[in-house]
């Protein structure tokens, strides 16, 4: 291979030179004429110092013919070397640039592909281009779980099936294992299509590849032992519709089929059952029982009981109470899945523009630790998955019961949210050293929580539910307006039956005129008969404002 280059590239030569025609008069020649070999080689520096750094610094007599070929044997080998390297070189240079050409072309067919069929293929690019810029190092199985007070995390769902076929584009990147970023798709006035990354921070981020393990590994997991040495545990779930709610807390969906052994709940439970054979807390004798129930709108239901109806009041010690809620004793972790089944069967459901099976309610299963024979709580762990909450945008096709039930789960995650904001600002919880801030910078990032809803959002948010308000204070006005009609009725009715009854008898005992007892009577009528008919318009109005 080499010598057949090193020939082709000498003929070159001797048709320019009209020197000689094989290699051996060729070097030959370059013994005697050393001026005209500089000349006809020099085509690298380096090629030119091995083959002319031993000639120019010889002072030696002429050689013999035997010295002359082992010289040149010398020289051939050096040259034949040096040619090697030369010809390697170029055929490295020629692979790498046929690579680069390949590869451009096939980032220009991917191209071609997504503008023909992603409108929103820049952005992907974009996105794209961004992520390789990056170093990625996601949360692993091995990392040390760091107990906090309050942790706050964010688990990433894979973008699904009806996403993909919108050609929507993945817009999250989990960087670290506390990082994320959002890229924000933007346009100048110019029409010049950009990204604004911002970055946030949480106590975990689980990126899409994690399974629901190791998500409870590093969020309930340790609170189960919480629940044990006396304390109350809560791990709500919040997100927008269709985000994963369900599929973290009661396990992932296989078809219609939930798996709830592979659940928060179900875990939670699984752990509970574990540790009541721990040394540490056998002697305790703790009975477990679990209750499960849900609110939606403004009612709760029990989950376990045929969803009846629960009342909510305030016992004696100002502690909130779910009256009549029902509560299970378990003997073993296989009767609290057929609980969490259960229920989770029973919980309210509907169909919203992100979820083909939403839930429209808050659902509230709780694990209770009782000491045997006593009534007394010693642990409780309260495991809530909330309602979805949604954009106006995002739910203004839908029917009228799912934009009511919109505006009600937006109203109470706001309430939540403010409420837990009370318990920071009054300093019960040690929520607000964890306040979020956004950095542009993606190195520099404070310990934050996010804050949950974009502007955009809470606008929406805000419209939504400042019109809902709007409706309701008229519905509970013409509620209240109809109430006192109707008081009045069953008031008057009991007036008119005394009334009527003495005017009978009056009549019959012969003590007042003919003429007099007509007069009444119809008075009495005509006042009874408003009265009905007032209420009866009253009862319109509202029929009209529920429609
Ligand atoms: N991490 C995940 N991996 C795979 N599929 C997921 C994941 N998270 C959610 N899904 C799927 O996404 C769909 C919606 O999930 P899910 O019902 O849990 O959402 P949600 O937040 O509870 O919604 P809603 O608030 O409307 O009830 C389900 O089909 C579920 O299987």
């Amino acid at each position: 291979m080499f010598p057949y280059l090193i020939e082709e590239r000498e003929g070159k030569k001797s048709s320019k030179t009209d020197t000689p025609k094989t290699r051996n008069q060729e070097e030959e020649r370059n013994g005697d004429n050393r001026t005209n070999d500089n000349n006809n080689y020099s085509c690298s520096p380096r090629y030119q110092q091995s083959y002319l750094s031993p000639l120019s610094s010889d002072t030696s007599p002429p050689k013999s013919p035997s010295q002359k070929n082992r010289s040149r044997t010398k020289r051939e080998y050096d040259y034949k070397s040096d040619a090697a390297r030369k010809v390697e070189m170029i055929a490295k240079s020629r692979d790498e640039r046929r690579q680069r050409q390949a590869d451009e072309k096939a980032i220009r067919n991917q191209i071609i592909h997504l503008e023909q069929n992603n409108p929103n293929w820049e952005f992907a690019q974009m996105i794209h281009e961004f992520r390789n810029s990056l170093d990625f190092r996601p949360l692993r199985d091995g990392d040390p779980v760091i107990e906090n007070q309050i942790s706050v995390c964010v688990r990433k769902r894979p973008i699904n099936d009806k996403e993909r076929r919108r050609k929507e584009v993945d817009v999250i990147s989990v960087r670290t294992k506390n990082q994320l970023i959002v890229h924000e798709p933007k346009q100048k006035v110019d029409l010049t299509k950009y990204l604004e990354n911002q970055q946030f921070r949480f106590d975990y981020v689980f990126d899409d590849t994690c399974e629901n393990e190791l998500v409870y590994r590093f969020t309930a997991k340790p609170l189960v032992k919480t629940i044990f040495e006396g304390g109350m545990a809560t791990c709500f779930a919040y997100g927008q519709t269709g985000s994963g709610k369900t599929h973290t807390m009661g396990g992932e969906f296989k078809g219609k089929q939930q798996n709830f052994k592979n659940g928060i709940y179900g875990l939670v439970a699984q752990d509970v059952f574990r540790l009541l054979s721990h040394p540490k807390y056998i002697k305790n004798n703790y009975i477990v029982s679990a209750s499960f129930f849900e609110i939606y709108g403004k009612l709760v239901f029990d989950l376990l009981a045929k969803k009846q109806r629960l009342r909510v009041l305030e016992d004696g010690k100002q502690q909130v109470q779910v009256v009549g809620l029902t509560e299970r004793v378990v003997a073993k972790v296989e009767h609290v899945f057929e609980l969490i089944q259960k229920g989770s069967l029973e919980r309210t459901s509907g169909q919203t523009s992100a979820n083909s099976n939403s839930s429209r309610s808050h659902a509230v299963f709780q694990i209770i630790l009782r000491k045997s024979g006593s009534r007394h709580v010693a642990g409780k762990f309260s495991l809530i998955d909330l309602a979805g909450n949604e954009r106006g945008a995002d739910n203004n096709k839908s029917n009228r019961q799912t934009r009511i039930e919109g505006a009600d789960i937006n109203k109470s995650l706001l309430a939540l949210k403010e409420c837990i904001r009370a318990l920071g600002r009054k300093g019960l919880i040690c929520l607000f050293v964890k306040e979020l801030i956004a950095s542009d910078n993606l190195d520099d990032v404070q310990n934050t929580i996010p804050e949950d809803e974009i502007a955009e959002e809470n606008m929406d948010i805000d419209e939504e539910l400042a019109r809902a308000e709007e409706k309701r204070l008229q519905i509970s006005s013409l509620e209240w307006e109809l109430r006192e009609s109707q008081r009045h009725v069953i008031e008057s009715c009991v007036n008119f039956h005394d009334m009527a009854c003495d005017l009978y008898n009056a009549l019959d005992e012969n003590c007042t005129d003919r003429h007099h007892y007509a007069r009444k009577w119809k008075n009495l009528l005509n006042e009874i008969v408003d009265i009905q008919q007032g209420a009866l318009i009253k009862a319109d109005e509202f029929c009209k404002a529920l429609d």
